[in-house]
């Protein structure tokens, strides 16, 4: 193996393209091999890749479709100028391959690599393919994906999942010897989610002394979450624990008996991989409804259950969460270990490695 080959990974905007990407890119360095990033400068993949010491180059992009008349004149011109400036980065770092792991900038990074003649893999972490790795995908070399019968085209290898979350130990050590308030973890995906903000103070409120919440809120509404619950909840607020961002997921799901959460693919597929029992409130306004179908497959074996946002109310969530005692949330998350990928890393690695 030739210390030399380099490996573009092309990933942006939010974790759940992100950290699977970071995953085979931890897992080729440690094979020897060279990568390079390419994200865009204001989205999350600029501090997060550098945390992770890899090399990131930026390139300037802007979403493919959309429905306003503006945005469907001047379509041509952000393509060819994100396909431009993806063309610049790869004549420079000369890559033997690249991956796409989804987000906008994988687009025109995917379709330069195909220009300049230099395989192109891309992997689709959600149930419903998105629209980039539709187009993408009449490029690639090969086709892969988190969840089975994705994509006629597709193999399917699993989701590349952080190794401190591998490493969380199992739910039989995790539940032994648990007492006292149901331990509840809200997660709103890498950004926060509104309506989990808004409903989660009622519910503690409505529960008082029979849950204990850690709540992620994301950035925008931090402030607003804490004073709700400072509000609502009065003495026993300071038991709950809300941030803006979790950096130690791993941590958060260890200590939980529940994980309140949207469902995009890669909570869904940690939540797998952990043994850990979930409500999940999918996105509505996604066109497909992909984060609806990513919980599907956790719901159809008993590990979880989806409520849509317009059911999501604190009366419904709260009788929901006092009708599971612990013994029910740990039979549920040995379910959930039960449909898990834990070595979708490998997979992914070694297919790449295999076209070097
Ligand atoms: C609104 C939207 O477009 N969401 C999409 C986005 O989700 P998004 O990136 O928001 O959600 P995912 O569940 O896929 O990934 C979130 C990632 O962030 C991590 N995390 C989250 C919160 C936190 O405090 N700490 C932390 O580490 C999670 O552990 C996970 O690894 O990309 C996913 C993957 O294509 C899609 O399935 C989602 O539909």
């Amino acid at each position: 193996m030739s210390q030399r080959k380099t490996i573009m990974i092309a990933a942006g905007g939010s974790g759940g393209h992100i950290y699977p990407g970071l995953s085979v890119a931890h897992y080729l360095i440690s094979c020897g091999y060279k990568i390079i990033w390419v994200g865009s400068p204001n989205r999350i993949e600029s501090t997060l890749v550098p945390k992770n010491k890899i090399n990131i180059k930026f390139i300037r992009v802007k979403p493919w479709y959309g429905e306003k008349i503006y945005v469907k004149c001047v379509m041509p011109i952000f393509i060819l100028s994100g396909i431009y400036q993806a063309q610049k980065v790869i004549k420079n770092c000369k890559p033997d391959i690249v991956l796409g792991m989804g987000g906008y900038v994988s687009g025109p990074v995917g379709l330069a690599a195909w220009m300049s003649g230099i395989p192109l893999i891309i992997h689709e972490q959600n149930k419903i393919i998105g629209l980039t790795n539709k187009y993408l995908s009449v490029f690639a070399k090969q086709v892969l994906c988190g969840f089975p019968n994705t994509f006629a085209k597709a193999k399917f290898v699993g989701n590349p999942i952080r190794n401190t979350i591998l490493c969380v130990s199992h739910p039989s050590i995790r539940w032994k010897n648990r007492t006292g308030p149901i331990r509840v973890l809200v997660i709103g995906g890498s950004q926060g989610s509104h309506i989990l903000n808004k409903i989660l103070p009622n519910i503690a409120a409505q529960l008082t002394n029979k849950l204990i919440v850690w709540h992620q809120a994301g950035e925008k509404e931090l402030k607003q979450v804490i004073n709700a619950y400072k509000a609502i909840c009065y003495n026993s607020c300071s038991r709950h624990k809300i941030v803006k961002f979790i950096d130690n997921i791993a941590q958060a799901y260890s200590w939980a008996d529940i994980l309140i959460s949207r469902s995009g693919a890669l909570t869904v597929s940690e939540v797998s991989v952990v043994g850990l029992p979930a409500i999940f409130v999918p996105f509505a306004s996604h066109k497909d409804y992909q984060q609806y179908w990513n919980a599907v497959p956790l719901v159809q074996i008993g590990a979880a259950k989806i409520i849509e946002e317009k059911y999501f109310t604190s009366d419904y969530v709260s009788a929901v969460l006092i009708s599971w005692n612990r013994k029910i949330l740990y039979n549920m998350a040995k379910r959930a270990r039960s449909i898990a990928i834990p070595n979708a890393t490998k997979r992914v690695s070694q297919i790449i490695i295999k076209y070097l």
